[in-house]
C-alpha cells in the first residue's frame, strides 16, 4: 500500500500496544436471534473479532444457546431470559451489535430498548431498525453520537420515508444522520457515511460480490468491534466500509458472507505496514 494514498483515519485505527490486554482492547456484545436465526450473529461476532476486539460475548436468548454453544470458540456464550437481562451487558461492555436476524415481534423491540438505554455505543442494523418503521422518533430520541444505523435502502426508506424523495445519497444520509442524532451508513455500491455534526464521505464504488445475504451483518461486526476499541463512531464506519471492500476484493467471484471475516487480517497487515512505514517516515 502506497503511504500517500493511506486513509487518513489510519493514524487514529487502534492497534494493539505491549500495555493492551483482552478488556482492555475492547468488549464487544452481538445479540443473537433465535435457535433458527443463530447465523447473523455469528457472523458479526467472528467479525468484531477479526478487527480486533479482545473480547466477544454473543447474547442469545435461552433456547439458541444449544445451537450456539458447539459453534462459538474464543467468543464467550451468554444466553438470557428476557429484555431486561440485557441491561447488564448494555452498561458493562463498550459496543453492542444489534439487530441481525434479531426477529421483528415485540419481545425484539424490549431487547433493543433495553441496549438503547445502556451506556454502550451501538450498531443497531437490519430488525433493530426496521422495529421503529411505525414510530422512527421513539428511536431517535434514544441515540447517541456514538452510535451507528447500518441501513440498506429498503430499511432506510422505512425510517426515512420523506428523504427519498430526491437528492443524491449523500444528501439523504447526511439529513438523516442530523434527524438521528448518531451516524448513518447508507450501504450500497457506493456506502455513504455521514455523521450528525455533517461529516460526510462516499465510498468508493465495492466490489458487487458483496450482493449476497449476510455481508451486511459482517460490516455491523466489524463496526461493532471498532467501536469497542474507542475509535470515533464516524472513522470506526469509514474503516469498517474500507476494509469490508478490500477483504471482498481480495477473494472475488464466488465471495459468501462467510468468507469475509477471514479475510480481514490481510487487510489489516497492510495498513500495518503502511502504518509501520508512516511512522518511520515521521
Ligand atoms: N444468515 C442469516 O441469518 C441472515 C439473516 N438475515 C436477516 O434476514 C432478515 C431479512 O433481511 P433483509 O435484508 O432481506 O431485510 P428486509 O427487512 O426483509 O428488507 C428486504 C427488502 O428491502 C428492500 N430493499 C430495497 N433496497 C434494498 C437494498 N439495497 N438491499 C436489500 N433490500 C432492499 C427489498 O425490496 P424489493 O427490492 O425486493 O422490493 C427487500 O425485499 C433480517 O432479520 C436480516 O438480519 C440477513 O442479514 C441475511 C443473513
Ligand atoms: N452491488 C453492490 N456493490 C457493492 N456492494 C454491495 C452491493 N450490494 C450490496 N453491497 C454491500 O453488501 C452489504 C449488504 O448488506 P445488507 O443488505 O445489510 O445484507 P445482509 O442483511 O444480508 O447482511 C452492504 O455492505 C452493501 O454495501
Amino acid at each position: 500500500m502506497d503511504v500517500k494514498q493511506t486513509p487518513d483515519w489510519l493514524d487514529r485505527f487502534p492497534w494493539p500496544g505491549a500495555e493492551t490486554h483482552k478488556h482492555s482492547r475492547g468488549r464487544l456484545g452481538v445479540v443473537s436471534g433465535g435457535p433458527w436465526a443463530t447465523g447473523a450473529a455469528r457472523l458479526a461476532s467472528r467479525a468484531g473479532q477479526r478487527i480486533g476486539a479482545g473480547w466477544v460475548e454473543v447474547w442469545a436468548p435461552e433456547a439458541a444457546a444449544p445451537v450456539l454453544a458447539p459453534v462459538l470458540e474464543a467468543a464467550l456464550l451468554r444466553p438470557f431470559g428476557d429484555a431486561a437481562e440485557l441491561a447488564e451487558p448494555a452498561e458493562r461492555l463498550d459496543a453492542m451489535v444489534i439487530g441481525p436476524a434479531l426477529g421483528r415481534r415485540p419481545e425484539h423491540l424490549a431487547m433493543v430498548e433495553t441496549v438503547l438505554a445502556g451506556a454502550a455505543a451501538l450498531v443497531l442494523d437490519a430488525d433493530a431498525l426496521s422495529l421503529f418503521s411505525q414510530w422512527p422518533e421513539a428511536l431517535f430520541d434514544r441515540l447517541s453520537p456514538n452510535d451507528v444505523l447500518t441501513p440498506h435502502l429498503g430499511e432506510f426508506d422505512r425510517l426515512f420515508p420523506d428523504l427519498m424523495g430526491g437528492g443524491h445519497r449523500a444528501d439523504l444520509a447526511r439529513r438523516a444522520a442530523e434527524r438521528a442524532g448518531c451516524v448513518v451508513v447508507l450501504k450500497g455500491n457506493q456506502t455513504v457515511i455521514a455523521s450528525p455534526d455533517g461529516r460526510v464521505e462516499v465510498s468508493a464504488p465495492a466490489p458487487a460480490w458483496l450482493a449476497t445475504a449476510g455481508t451486511g451483518d459482517v460490516l455491523a461486526g466489524m463496526i461493532g468491534g471498532l467501536l469497542a476499541q474507542k475509535m470515533d463512531a464516524f472513522d470506526a464506519a469509514r474503516a469498517a466500509v474500507w476494509i469490508h471492500a478490500q477483504a471482498a476484493g481480495r477473494f472475488g467471484p464466488g465471495l459468501i458472507a462467510e468468507d469475509l471475516p477471514d479475510l480481514i487480517p490481510p487487510v489489516l497487515g497492510g495498513l500495518w505496514q503502511a502504518a509501520q512505514r508512516k511512522g518511520e517516515g515521521a
